[in-house]
């Protein structure tokens, strides 16, 4: 599905990236876990073509994509929830759903308007309000069902849970969660690893721009010692 292999990327001459590898198969959902100002972002820019990394390969179905940018990253089936959300403020919820939506993978069970209403129907009811009127767990949930609405092979999500509620937290979760039961392959990063633990089928740490543990959930509950060594403050 998704292979990136030694990816180096950074700001000007500041190198952030220093050969990051990583792989999503069909189905699966992997974690990329660090601390603050790891690179976490910086790999899913690059990923996106929203920087343009300075080596190294993106490759989604083999279709190679290190350089191109974002909109051939999106046509290639990759759907992203970037950090902060960035709803259109303008734009009503059913406006927003329908912007960037498309069909591309030709999916017989493919995401509509009406799909994402019942799979998320607090966005039903709140389908006329400006983007800027919903609470941040609704925001989140209307750009997870503007990057569904993309049918994307491998949906992406970067820090999607960051400032919510608990409770708000582990409904995104469990959205998660019956998306990974349809079938759909996803990429989490977030810094809570425990709701993550039970989710994912493997996590990767970064440290520094660079890969330094990567192992199944089984693995990751094996070893105590790499929470206190790589993800605590
Ligand atoms: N636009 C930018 N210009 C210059 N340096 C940047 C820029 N964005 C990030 N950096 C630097 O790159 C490094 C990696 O940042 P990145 O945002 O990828 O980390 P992260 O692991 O996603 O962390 P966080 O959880 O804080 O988002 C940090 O040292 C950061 O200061």
């Amino acid at each position: 599905m998704l292979t990136v292999s030694n990816l180096e990327a950074g700001y000007g001459d500041v190198q952030v990236l220093f050969g990051v590898s990583l792989s999503v198969k069909a189905g699966e959902v992997v974690t990329l876990l660090g601390r603050n100002g790891m690179g976490k972002t910086t790999t899913i820019k690059s990923i996106f073509g929203l920087i343009r990394p300075a080596a190294g390969a993106v490759e989604v179905e083999g279709v190679a994509l290190a350089g191109q940018p974002p909109f051939r990253v999106a046509q290639a089936g990759l759907g992203l929830v970037p950090e902060g959300r960035q709803i259109f403020p303008n734009l009503d919820v059913e406006e927003n759903l329908v912007a960037t939506a498309a069909n591309r993978t030709k999916r017989e069970q493919a995401w509509t308007l009406e799909r994402v209403y019942a799979f998320f129907p607090r966005l039903k009811e709140r389908r006329r309000n400006m983007g800027t009127q919903l609470s941040g767990g609704e925001q989140q949930m209307l750009a997870i069902g503007r990057a569904l609405m993309t049918n994307p092979k491998l949906l992406v999500l970067d820090e999607a849970t960051e400032g919510l509620a608990p409770v708000i937290r582990a409904e995104i979760w469990a959205c998660l969660a019956r998306l990974k039961q349809d079938g759909q392959s996803i990429l989490v990063i977030d810094k809570n690893v425990d709701a993550l633990v039970k989710l994912a089928d493997r996590h990767l740490i970064l440290e520094k721009g660079r890969i330094v543990w990567e192992g199944t959930s089984g693995d990751f509950l094996a070893s105590p010692d790499l929470k206190d060594r790589y993800l605590h403050v």
